[in-house]
């Protein structure tokens, strides 16, 4: 007798990424070994829902991503939300990823700690789990501390290891600490960009050469 095939395992990890770095990336890397992802759709949001527009535009920081990706496994750079009009609600991207991956594939959102946090003031956040488990990464200076809206969407969800999340397809919450943490965030690189500071070793040097190329991030001589 065959032993029956296991589910495909599908990641989302979405966001501004204005621009990607290596907290992104590694934690990208960590989450499909832990995970044991097939593959993790890396997308940005071409309007984040509860931030201002980003000043630098969807397709350069899609540009930027696949420049950070190269050709790193499990790792993909997915445009889809680029494709559509209207705030970036992460609901719509699950239900184009469950209708192209069925309904037994183990569908798995990941969001940082501070993400996490804002869940409950998301568009229709209980459906969310219709469609996915949340896995939650601890992000180093976020506290984990969770409202009580966010206490009650994630009532009876929470589980305490990959397996148990694994065996359904959507609905489970698990908290995560990958070996590497990383104290890297997209404020901070902007930050030194506009002061003319060094990035170097804070993203990859593709991206940090595509920064450069196209003059992005930089105020202009009278803003510094
Ligand atoms: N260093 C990091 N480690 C783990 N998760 C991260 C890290 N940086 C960002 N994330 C997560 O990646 C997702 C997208 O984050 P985002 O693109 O907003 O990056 P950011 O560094 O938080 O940007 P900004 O400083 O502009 O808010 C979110 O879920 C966020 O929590
Ligand atoms: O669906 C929503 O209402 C929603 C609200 C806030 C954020 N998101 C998504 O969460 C991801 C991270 O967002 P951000 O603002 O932390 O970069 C990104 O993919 C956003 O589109 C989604």
């Amino acid at each position: 007798m065959t032993a029956p095939a296991r589910p495909q395992r599908i990641g989302m990890f979405g966001g501004t990424f204005d621009p990607v770095h290596l907290g992104h990336l590694r934690s990208g890397v960590e989450l499909c070994e832990s995970l044991e992802l097939d593959q993790l759709h890396m997308m940005p949001a071409p309007q984040p829902p509860l931030r201002d527009r980003p000043q630098v535009s969807a397709e350069q920081r899609l540009a930027l991503l696949k420049a950070g990706i190269g050709d790193t496994p499990r790792l993909v750079a997915d445009d889809r939300e680029l494709r559509r009009e209207g705030p970036s609600y992460s609901l719509l991207t699950l239900e184009a990823l469950r209708s192209d991956y069925g309904i037994e594939a183990r569908l798995i959102m990941a969001l940082g700690q501070d993400a996490f946090l804002k869940l409950a003031d998301w568009h229709q956040p209980e459906r969310l789990f219709e469609l996915a488990h949340i896995v939650v990464m601890a992000r180093p200076g976020y506290s984990p501390k969770r409202s009580q809206a966010l206490l009650e969407l994630l009532a009876g969800r929470e589980v305490n290891s990959v397996g148990e999340l694994m065996a359904a397809p959507h609905g489970g919450v698990l908290p995560v600490t990958l070996p590497s943490p990383m104290g890297i965030s997209a404020t901070g690189i902007r930050r030194r960009l506009a002061k003319g500071g060094s990035v170097r070793y804070l993203l990859p040097e593709a991206v940090e050469r595509e920064i450069e190329h196209q003059c992005l991030y930089r105020l202009p001589e009278s803003g510094r």
